[in-house]
């Protein structure tokens, strides 16, 4: 069997979807992006193509070291984004080929259902208990915020306290009936980070998220040992060497890498296991479209340090389309209470509506995330 072609859709909200097909007419669906940047993944993508066309879509490890090693240049968000969205499709023509799911090749399952979580409150946390109540109606009993707004490197009491005041609020409506992580989103810097984990801490939420920047992870070690609250990051990591440096150095509690960012399934799987030797969870981040859940899925689901899944499903993101919009079953996703089963269809388990993609193609708008600024006028972390 042979790569016969790269075929790339950008499609609403902010989603890229590849397919790969072959001189046997079997094609695998992949989801490389990074959110704001679709077009310089696309690019990246049809460079990669050179080392693909031709080639036996079977040999996935091979053509990742190739896709990785050969160019010199390597990591970041482009080209391990680009990455991952051909391993996922390379993966996914491999489980049809072969008839399975893609966990049954990656040694079977080692759960029977996964545990998934929804956002709640927008780019500004607002709205949360009205947000939580309605999610609970649909069975979810864990939910991810921002846990503030633009924050600066040094800010005042005013803003810590209503940061605190929305989980507060949060705890006090719902008790420990439900669970909740805080998301920094990293707009918080190392001084405010120690200020805020002290001041969240009586409201033990599931974790905090991105506490500081990924360029600043040095700083997760000293602030894991100030605080009880689990910290968690790896959407802005895209490869085993960038989480090498931070399993080194110690303080994450949780790990996310996103499967559509760091080098895919390939890749991810090598991530959640050196997470596993270090006693850190595994908790992919997605809060992308159902090519890229799929993979996180695969993964989940032979990963035994896998806690907790991201899905978009209502995020405040998905503006113009949906996560199931594309997808032909809407039950190859069985979501229930917030827990989801294995999807057994050969390779990624998911087929997609390319005539709905084609369509939706033609309406793409470039997303862009808004551009923060704080009161004096400078750029502030989104
Ligand atoms: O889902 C999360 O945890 C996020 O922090 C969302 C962020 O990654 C946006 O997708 C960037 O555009
Ligand atoms: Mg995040």
């Amino acid at each position: 069997m042979k790569i016969t072609r790269l075929t790339t859709y950008r499609v609403p909200p902010r989603w890229m979807l590849l397919k790969i097909e072959t001189d046997e007419g079997v094609t695998g669906w992949g989801e490389p992006v990074i959110e704001g940047r679709a077009r310089t993944v696309e690019a990246a993508v049809h460079e990669l193509s050179d080392y693909l066309v031709g080639k036996d879509p079977g040999r996935i490890n091979d053509l990742w070291q190739t896709m990785y090693r050969a160019g010199f240049y390597r990591g970041g968000p482009i080209l391990m984004s680009a990455i991952a969205g051909v391993d996922q499709a390379l993966w996914d023509i491999k489980g049809k080929v072969l008839g399975q799911p893609v966990y049954e090749l990656l040694g079977g399952l080692v759960r029977d259902r996964m545990k998934t979580y929804s956002w709640v409150g927008g780019d500004r946390p607002a709205e949360l208990i009205a947000g939580i109540a309605a999610l609970r109606e649909a069975g979810f009993d864990t939910f991810k915020m921002n846990g503030t707004e633009e924050l600066g490197i040094i800010d005042n009491a005013r803003k810590v306290d209503q940061a605190v005041a929305r989980v507060a609020e949060v705890r006090a409506k719902f008790g420990s009936e439900i669970e909740f992580g805080v998301d920094f989103h990293g707009r918080v810097s190392a001084p405010m980070a120690k200020v805020l984990l002290r001041e969240l801490e009586p409201y033990r939420p599931l974790f905090v998220e991105e506490p500081v920047l990924a360029e600043q992870d040095e700083y997760y070690r000293a602030l894991a040992d100030a605080t009880s609250i689990p910290l968690a990051a790896g959407e802005r990591m895209y490869s085993r060497f960038d989480f090498k440096r931070v399993f080194e150095r110690g303080g994450l509690a949780i790990v996310q890498p996103d499967l559509s960012h760091a080098g895919g399934i390939t890749e991810c799987v090598k991530i959640a296991a050196m997470a596993e030797a270090h006693d850190i969870a595994f908790a992919p981040h997605c809060p992308l479209g159902p090519v890229a859940l799929a993979s996180c899925l695969q993964v989940d689901f032979v990963a035994h340090n896998a806690v907790l899944q991201e899905q978009s499903m209502g995020i405040h993101y998905n503006q113009g389309a949906e996560l199931l919009d594309y997808v032909k079953n809407k039950e190859d996703f069985l979501l229930s209470s917030g827990w989801i089963r294995p999807l057994p269809k050969p390779g990624l388990g998911v087929e997609i509506d390319e005539e709905r993609v084609i369509e939706a193609s033609r309406a793409a708008t470039d997303w862009r995330n808004p551009v923060w600024r704080h009161a004096d006028g400078s750029v502030a972390e989104w």
